[in-house]
C-alpha cells in the first residue's frame, strides 16, 4: 500500500488474525490486553469484533488485522467467511474449564478444517486464565500434547495479568513471516490482500462490533 506520494510504505506486510474458541474463555480480554494493555470485564461478542494493531517484528513493519468471533453457537453467523484469507487462527481454551478443551477437537479443530482457505495457515493453541492456578483443571503437558497432534504452536497466558500475552501473538507472527506462501499473500503489494474482504467497519487501531 504505497502512498502516490511516494513516501514509505505503512506497512511490509498485513496479515489477517483469527481468534476460535468456546464463550467466555477470554478471546476479547486477549485481544484486549495485546491492543490496549488492558483488562476490563466485557460483554459477549456478538458476531465478530475486529481490531488492527500495527507493530516491527523481525525488521518488517507489520499490519495486524485480527477478527475476535463470538464462542456462543447463537452469534455465530457467516462463520465460513471469518476464516477466508486468515494466515494465522489462535485457538483459544480456559485452563479452569475441562469443556472449553475438550470442544477444541470436538469442535474448534474441525472449523478449522472445514472452512480454512490456506494450506499453510498457522495454528497457535492458548491456554488462558492461568492467574487461577488454583482452580486449573487442564495440565500444561494436555495441552501440549494436543498442540502436537494437531500441528499447532502452543502457549498458556493471562489476559488478565498479561503473561505472555505479546508472546503469543508475536509467536505466531513470526512463524507465519517463516512462511513463503503466506508472506507473498500477506505483501503490501498483494492486491488480493485481506482488505479487499471489507471487514466490518475496519478502522485503524480501534474496533467495531457487528
Ligand atoms: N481470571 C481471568 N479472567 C479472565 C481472563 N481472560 C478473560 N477473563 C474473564 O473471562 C470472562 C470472559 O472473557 P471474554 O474475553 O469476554 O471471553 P470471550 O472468549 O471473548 O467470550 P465470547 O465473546 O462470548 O466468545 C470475563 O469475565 C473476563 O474478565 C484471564 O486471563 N484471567
Amino acid at each position: 500500500m504505497e502512498s502516490s506520494s511516494g513516501a514509505a510504505p505503512e506497512f511490509d506486510y498485513l496479515f489477517k488474525l483469527l481468534m476460535i474458541g468456546d464463550s467466555g474463555v477470554g478471546k476479547s480480554s486477549l485481544l484486549l490486553s495485546f491492543t490496549s494493555d488492558a483488562f476490563e470485564e466485557l460483554s459477549p461478542t456478538i458476531g465478530v469484533d475486529f481490531k488492527v494493531k500495527h507493530l516491527t517484528l523481525g525488521g518488517k513493519k507489520l499490519k495486524l488485522a485480527i477478527w475476535d468471533t463470538a464462542g456462543q453457537e447463537r452469534f455465530r453467523t457467516l462463520t465460513s467467511s471469518y476464516y477466508r484469507g486468515a494466515q494465522g487462527v489462535i485457538m483459544v481454551y480456559d485452563v479452569t474449564r475441562r469443556d472449553t478443551f475438550t470442544n477444541l477437537s470436538d469442535i474448534w479443530a474441525k472449523e478449522i478444517d472445514l472452512y480454512s482457505t490456506n494450506q499453510d495457515c498457522i495454528k497457535m493453541l492458548v491456554g488462558n486464565k492461568v492467574d487461577k492456578e488454583s482452580e486449573r483443571v487442564v495440565s500444561k503437558k494436555e495441552g501440549i500434547d494436543f498442540a502436537r497432534e494437531y500441528g499447532c504452536l502452543f502457549i498458556e497466558c493471562s489476559a488478565k495479568t498479561r503473561v505472555n500475552v505479546e508472546q503469543c501473538f508475536e509467536e505466531l507472527v513470526l512463524k507465519i513471516l517463516d512462511t513463503p506462501s503466506l508472506l507473498a499473500e500477506g505483501s503490501a503489494g498483494n492486491k488480493k490482500n485481506i482488505f479487499k474482504q471489507k471487514p466490518p467497519e475496519s478502522t485503524d487501531a480501534s474496533s467495531s462490533c457487528c
